[in-house]
This record gives C-alpha cells, structure tokens and sequence, in this order.
C-alpha cells in the first residue's frame, strides 16, 4: 500500500478535533489495510514503529534531520532552522520547504507504507562506527522520494511527535469499530499486551475469540493497575468489610518480568530500566525461584538505611554513566506487593491469593528486597490500620494502601479496588506547555511554567501558571528541558512540546475564564518532575472538576 494512503489519512485526522470522527476515519481506513500491513499503519497512526516498551529509539537528533531536509531541497540549514521556528516544527517545515524545493529527484518512486516503516527501524539498529551517516543516508533515502506533505510526516515520526491528536484510546476504539468486537475486549487484550498492532491483527484474522485468548506473558509489559483517593481509613476498610493495607512507599513502581535468564524492569510507563539499575536485577535473580514471572513493587533511593527523596531516585534510573559509583551513592530497596504471572498468568486470582503465593516464593534475606509491610484489617481492628498508617509516615513514608483482598488484578483501571490514603494532600499531575523567561539574576532561567491538563478529546486545557517551589537546580534542569522540546520564544515567552510532567500542590481549586480548564490553582507550588509519568497519565480537566465539586 502506497505511504501517500496512510498521509491522506493524516491529514484527515489533523483536520478534526472530534474523537468520533478521528476513530471513524481510522477504522474505515484499518478495513481497507491488508493484514500483514495492518499492524504497521497502527504503530505509525501513533506516530512510532515500536510498542512502547521496545527499548529501540530512533536516535536522530533534531540538528540531524534539520540537515538531511536541507540536504535534500538544495538550501542552508539556516534557511531550515528559520522556517522551523515559524512552522513551530520541523514537520510543518519540511512541508513548506518542499514546496519551494529547486532540485528535482530523477528517479522518483512512489514510498510505499511497508518501505517507510522497515527503513524507519533500520534507523534505531544503527550503531557503532559512521552510525550517523549512514542514519543520514536512510533518512535521504525516504525524503528524497517523498512528496512535502509525506516529508511533513516523515520528519514527525522520526521525532515521534505526529499532531494529530490521536492516542491510544482513539486506535482501541477504531479497531473495535473496524472488526467489530467490544471495546471491553479489544481494550482488555491492550492493557495484557501493550501492542495495538497485535490487537488489530488478532481482531481481524480471529474476531473476539482470537483476542480473549491474549494473555500477558512475561517480558511483555502490563499497564499497571492504579489507585484511587481514600476518602479516610476507616470509611474505606468499612466499605470493603475486610481489607489488606500496605505501606504507601514513595519511589518508583516497578513491574518485574523474568522470561527464561532474562529479567528486566520497566516502569509505569513501560520503559525498560534494567540497565540503570543492574545491582536490583542480580538481587530479584538471587531472590525468587528460576522460574518465568511477572511481579510488581516500589523501588525506594535509601540513605543509612533509611528513605529519602523519590529524586534520588529519578537520579538513578536516569544514569546512563557511572553507574557503578551511583549503586554505592544511592542504596536501593524493593518492596514487592503484587505477582502478575508465575508459571501461568495469576491476574485472575485475587489480591490475597497472588500475595500468598508471593510470599511463598520470595526470599527476602537480602535487605535489599522485601515484602510491602502489609496487614490484614477488618472493622473489628480499624485501629491496626490508623497504626500503620502512623508508623509509615514517621518512618518517611507516603502512607498507607488499602486494598480489596478478593479481588484481582485489572490492568491500565484506576477503580476502588485500591486506594491510596497519604499524609500530604492531593496533588495534580500537570504538563507544561509554555513558560517565562525569569528578571535580574534569574533572565538566564525560565521561572514561570504554563501547566494544562487532558481534556475529553485528548486534547490540553491550560491551567495555571506555576512559579515557586523550585530550587535553582531544578529550575536549570527544567529550563533546559524546555529549551529541548522548544516549539516557539518569542521574547521572554516560550512554547514547548507536553513532554513535561511536573507534581503540582495548591492551596484551593477555583473558576477561572482566564485559563481553558475554566478553573485554575491558587498558590500553585511544583512538588517535582515526574519523569516516571507521561502524557497518557496527566489530570484529566474531568477530575479537577470532580475534585472542585468534592
Ligand atoms: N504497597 C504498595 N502497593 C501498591 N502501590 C504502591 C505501594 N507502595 C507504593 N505504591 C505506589 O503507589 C502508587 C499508587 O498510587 P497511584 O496508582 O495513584 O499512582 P500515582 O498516580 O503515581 O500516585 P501517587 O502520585 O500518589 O504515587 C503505585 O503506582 C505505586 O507506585
């Protein structure tokens, strides 16, 4: 199939903001797709040619790509750098460029989708010796027989960034659509395998049945099951009648797969951290049976024992040298709480089932790795479960967990089978979309943040803009952050792409006309960067307005 089909598509897609009309146009197009093709155009329609927990990137840096488009339509870099701050990206550039392009390609052949896609992984195996001229010459080989509008969409896929506002939730909806089989199942088959184009494979060779068969399988991430707010201890163990409350440890969750002599980690986000953290893999090899499974806990930075910062944390699965010096810095600890998979998929079984049978495998000599300090409570001992909680914020903790112990394992659902009971007060997870240049010692850093939260349509709605509760290490980091994912600076004023997610705290939620939410944050104050979150898990504007209601 010609890539100029799947481009039309996109310009399509980029042409409404209405979700039922992206999803229709998605599934028509998905019918029409041959089925070996078909999971192909569905990474792509997400803008990668990976599932998200692949490790490959594409490695291209900006500069690189700017080169290869200057390259091919005969004109300076210069000329391109400037058309890219008035496009606001390098696609939109690319695009424009190519409509004035002065050299003509002799031998011009159509692209085809399956050509562009296989060249586009070629890119991320490159490595070693002369890896970027010959990532260059690939990328010339695309762009040179491509038209501007498919150079717009070449060039947004090499930097993963396609504008067309459509994520995951959009492709599930249109493959349900396109094959005809619930959207519970397709959405279920999801969150188990975290590959949409196996999803749309398997629902259009097998229909339903072909994709209640999928299951998770150890190496291959699961979207995590997330919390709910507890309204307060007793209320929650009340309503749940009997209930398992855990230590709310504050660091980094981790979903841990051994498939044969592999073990790897990934975070909420599905990325492989394994590397970063190699001292944590030899431990969990040394501590459970040599057997494939899949289990889950929170990975805390210590100091003397003793926890500290979620930042140290970060820090460390950030590292990408020196890494035997950070393992000596910041001792790490697991403490696991849940088993996804061993020797068959345990989801289905409920909460107390798969802790026992955790419990029964994990060795937890190793200080290193433990189990969640976890209790048994119902409303006869509602007291052990308020000690708990008293005893894990006076040892550095967030809080407590209160879990519903019949119950299993739903991944990527945010329900009240879980709930989350902190010390601190809610906060927002918010991206940044703009900044402010700061005054006087501070002209060289941006020290105001424009923060929006997802809206219905997958869209950004502004919220506020944030200003304190950076110290001036953070407030370097950030700015070069922004200075990264810059769109547009005008002045003072800056626009980036949503890359990233700052924690916000604040006094109350009020109505604001001023920001697009409708509602804005007074005394907005940042609480950190969550590197481990990504756009998929920001505050939605329907939460705030739940929030505001409560
Ligand atoms: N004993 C535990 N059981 C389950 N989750 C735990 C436990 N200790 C710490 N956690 C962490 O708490 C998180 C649960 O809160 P939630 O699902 O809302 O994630 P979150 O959005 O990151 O919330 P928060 O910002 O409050 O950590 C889990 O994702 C996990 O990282």
């Amino acid at each position: 199939m010609k890539y100029k089909k799947l481009v039309d598509v996109y310009e399509s897609l980029a042409a409404t903001t209405k979700r039922l009309e992206k999803t229709s146009i998605l599934s028509e197009f998905f019918k029409e797709v041959d089925t070996e093709t078909l999971p192909k155009v569905v990474l792509m329609a997400l803008g990668t040619v990976f599932p998200p927990w692949c490790e490959e990137e594409q490695g291209l840096a900006d500069k690189l790509l700017m080169k290869s488009i200057a390259n091919v339509v005969g004109v300076s870099i210069n000329k391109v750098e400037d058309q890219v701050r008035e496009q606001g990206d390098i696609g939109g550039a690319a695009e424009e460029l190519y409509k004035n392009k002065s050299q003509t390609t002799f031998f011009f052949k159509p692209l085809e989708i399956d050509f562009v896609f296989n060249n586009l992984r070629k890119l991320t195996k490159i490595s070693g010796d002369r890896s970027t001229s010959r990532k260059i010459a690939i990328v010339l080989e695309l762009l040179s027989s491509a038209t501007a509008t498919e150079a717009k969409y070449i060039s947004r896929t090499i930097i993963e960034e396609l504008r067309i506002g459509v994520g995951e939730g959009t492709i599930r909806d249109a493959i349900s659509q396109a094959f005809e089989v619930e959207k519970s199942v397709a959405d279920r088959a999801h969150m188990l395998t975290n590959d949409l184009g196996l999803v749309a494979k398997v629902a259009k060779e097998e229909g339903e049945n072909g994709l209640k068969k999928l299951n998770l399988s150890p190496g291959k991430p699961v979207k995590p099951m997330l919390a709910q707010l507890s309204e307060g201890i007793a209320i929650s163990v009340e309503e749940m009648g009997e209930a398992i409350c855990e230590t709310k440890y504050d660091g980094i969750r981790v979903q841990i797969h051994k498939k044969d002599d592999e073990i790897n980690l990934f975070t909420r986000r599905l990325e492989n951290i394994s590397k970063a953290i190699p001292e944590m893999v030899d431990y969990i090899r040394e501590s459970f049976p040599n057997q494939d499974f899949i289990a889950e806990g929170e990975i805390i930075a210590t100091k003397n024992n003793n926890p500290i910062s979620f930042q140290y944390m970060l820090q460390r699965v950030r590292r990408k040298y020196n890494i035997e010096k950070a393992i000596e810095d910041v001792p790490l600890k697991l403490y696991l709480f849940d088993l996804l998979y061993f020797k068959e998929p345990m989801i289905d079984n409920p909460l107390e089932i798969r802790r026992a049978t955790l419990e029964s495998i994990v060795k937890t000599e190793k200080s290193q790795i433990n189990l969640s300090k976890m209790i048994k409570v119902t409303v006869e001992n509602i007291s052990d479960a308020q000690t708990l909680f008293n005893e894990s914020i006076s040892k550095g903790h967030e809080g407590i967990m209160i879990k519903n112990p019949k119950e299993p394992y739903i991944p990527g659902i945010r329900g009240k089978k879980m709930l989350k009971f902190k010390a601190e007060p809610e906060t927002l997870d918010v991206v940044v979309v703009g900044g402010t240049y700061g005054v006087g010692k501070r002209a060289n850093f941006i020290g105001s943040y424009k923060v929006a939260l997802a809206d219905e349509n997958g869209g950004l709605k502004t919220l506020a803009h944030v200003a304190t509760g950076l110290d001036d290490e953070t407030l370097a980091e950030l700015t070069n952050l922004m200075k990264k994912y810059k769109i547009v600076e005008k002045g003072t004023k800056i626009n980036v792409e949503p890359r990233i997610i700052l924690e916000i705290a604040y006094s109350e939620i009020v109505k604001s006309p001023e920001y697009e939410a409708g509602y804005s944050l007074r005394f907005p104050v940042v609480k950190r960067i969550r590197e481990d979150k990504g756009l998929a898990d920001i505050d939605t504007v329907e939460r705030l307005k739940s929030m505001f209601k409560g």
